[in-house]
Formats: C-alpha cells, structure tokens, sequence
C-alpha cells in the first residue's frame, strides 16, 4: 500500500486483486505447472523426484539457490495420499512465500515531512514512466497532491508520455526539451512540489547502464541538486525491473545497487513472460524491499506487492 487513505480500500476490490494476480501470472505459473505436475506423485518425494523438481524451479527462473532451499525443505514433507496435486502445490506456494515474505513492504509516502520526493531509476523500457504514472494514478486518487518531473530526458516520446499520465491523473509536471540538464529539471520539480504544497514528488530518471560511469554521474548530480532543497532527499529511490529480462535483473539490481541507494523495488511486465520466478531469486539474493508488481498497462495494473497471493499465483493456484 502506498498513502494513507489508499489502505482503506472496499473488501470487494481486496477480493479481486488475487485473481488479477493470477490471471497476471499465468504464463509463469503454466511454465511451472508442466514441469512440476509429474514430480508430485508420491507421498513422499524421493531423490530422482526432488532433483527434478529443483531442475523445473531452476527453470522458472527462481535462481539456483532458492530452488534448492525450497527443494530442501519439500524433502521433509509427507503428502496425505499420492498424486495429491493439490496438496503439494499449497506445500511448494508456502515455501515459495517464505522466501518472498521478508521482502514484502508497503510503500508509505504519507509519513515525514512533505514532499516525499522519490527517484524512479532503471534501464530504459523497464517501465519506469508507466510505474510512475500509474502510482501518480493510485496517489491522487487517494487524494494526494502529486508533481511528476520528466528528468529523463534521453528521449522526447518518453517525456511526452509522462505528460499524458500526468494530465490523465491530475498531476503537475516539470519538464523541459530532449536532452535538458536532468539535475536541474530535479530541481526544478522538487521547487513546485514544495510551492505547490504538494504530497509527493515523482522522479522519472534515465537509465543508461551502457556507461555506468555517466549514469552514476548524472545519479549523483541529481541527487546533489534535489538536496539543496531537501537534505534529506530522495526519500524513495525505486528500482523499476522488467520481469521478461528473467535473471538479467539480478545483475541490473547489482550495477544500479552500486552507483546508488536503492529503498525499494517495482517488478514489471509480469503478464508478458514465464519469467515470473525471477522475483523468487530477487527475494533469495538482494535484501530489498519489493512494494509492487506490474501485471499489465492500466493503471490498475500495479499492484501492492503480496507475497502470500502472489507465491500461490505463481505456482497456479488462483
Ligand atoms: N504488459 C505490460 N506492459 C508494461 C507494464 N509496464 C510497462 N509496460 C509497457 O512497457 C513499455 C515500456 O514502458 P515505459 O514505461 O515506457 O518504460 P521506460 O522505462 O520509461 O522507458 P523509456 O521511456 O525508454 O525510458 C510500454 O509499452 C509500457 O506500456 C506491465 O506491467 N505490463
């Protein structure tokens, strides 16, 4: 959850957000359906079955080491009957949620002193200007006032598509022409945010990892000039990963993570890929917080991140 009021969302809306979920994950959890279903056909798994299932984890992309913890810990259990699918899945999804649960974090941007100002920071096409509109979406619906600056300025489409969410949400925008300075246009939306009164101050950031020297140059740049406004500036810096990269997002959380802070995570595109176990590895390898998870390109599509729902969902059950 992100913003006071937003946690009071209606028991109907909680009930839907699992199916979405599941409905989001789908491709990953058919990729893992076909390659489990034959594992768990005994009461208990033997060596043969357990090397196989920790080859089908390793497969959905939930990395080498939290396979074979998750594998580990399967070994020790006793299903009621054979082929119990069921059973064994609920028993797979548990240990799945164990890993992801220490990660599992509200965003909360309504504490501490106004504006919250967040940096949004990953590789171009992460989706990075969609996260931030859609969060500009959740924000201002909860009745937050919100600045969004365009401080990517690589690429002309991608300031103007940050501008359409803007309006679309009723957000204030900072921007200026392709290929501004980004520390100054940073400065300039944290200067509205404060004059405007506002809650929050949205960062989008290009990402450049081809020149890690540039990137954490114009990182630190920006973050210089937002603290002479604010000292204690950015109070979020939000990795944005894109979930069919599969296992390359364990290393952009590794170069990003050594040029910069990084507060939290957002894991997107989850609908377009089987890559979904990538998440699993991300919980196992980087202590980070994750906050949410993008399962498609409307703005209700960024969801609070639940490790519970979404480890089910990941193993298939709705
Ligand atoms: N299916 C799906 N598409 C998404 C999701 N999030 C973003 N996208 C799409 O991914 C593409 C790239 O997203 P952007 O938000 O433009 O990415 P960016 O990181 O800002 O990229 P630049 O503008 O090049 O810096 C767009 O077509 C988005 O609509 C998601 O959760 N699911």
């Amino acid at each position: 959850m992100i913003w006071g009021l937003f946690n009071k969302r209606n028991p109907a809306e909680q009930q839907a957000e699992p199916k979405g979920l599941f409905d989001g994950l789908r491709k990953s959890s058919s990729k893992l359906a076909d390659s489990i279903g034959a594992v768990f056909t005994k009461e208990k798994l033997d060596a043969a079955a357990l090397a196989e299932l920790e080859d089908a984890l390793v497969t959905s992309d939930m990395g080498a080491s939290a396979a074979a913890r998750i594998a580990s810990a399967l070994a020790d259990q006793r299903f009621s009957r054979e082929d119990n699918q069921t059973e064994a899945r609920e028993a797979l999804a548990a240990e799945v949620a164990r890993i992801l649960k220490p990660r599992e974090a509200t965003l909360d941007l309504s504490a501490g002193p106004k504006p919250r100002i967040v940096l949004v920071i990953g590789v171009n096409g992460s989706g990075k200007t969609t996260t931030i509109g859609k969060l500009s979406k959740l924000l201002t619906d909860a009745q937050a006032k919100v600045v969004i600056g365009a401080a990517d300025t690589f690429r002309a489409a991608a300031i103007e598509q940050l501008q359409v969410w803007a309006q679309r949400t009723g957000a204030s925008f900072v921007s200026s022409h392709q290929g501004a300075d980004a520390a100054g246009i940073a400065f300039e939306t944290v200067k509205r945010a404060k004059a405007e009164n506002a809650d929050v101050a949205l960062i989008d950031t290009a990402g450049r990892l081809q020149n890690k020297t540039e990137l954490m140059a114009e990182l630190s740049k920006i973050v210089r000039s937002i603290r002479k406004i604010d000292e204690d500036a950015p109070h979020e810096t939000l990795l944005v990963l894109d979930a069919t990269v599969g296992q390359n997002a364990l290393s952009q959380v590794e170069s990003f993570r050594s040029v910069t802070d990084i507060t939290g995570l957002v894991m997107t595109k989850l609908d377009g890929t089987a890559k979904g176990g990538v998440l699993v590895a991300l919980a196992q390898r980087h202590a980070i917080p994750i906050h949410f998870v993008g399962v498609g390109e409307k703005a209700e599509d960024l969801r609070p991140f639940d490790a519970t729902a979404f480890a089910r969902a990941l193993v298939g059950l709705g």
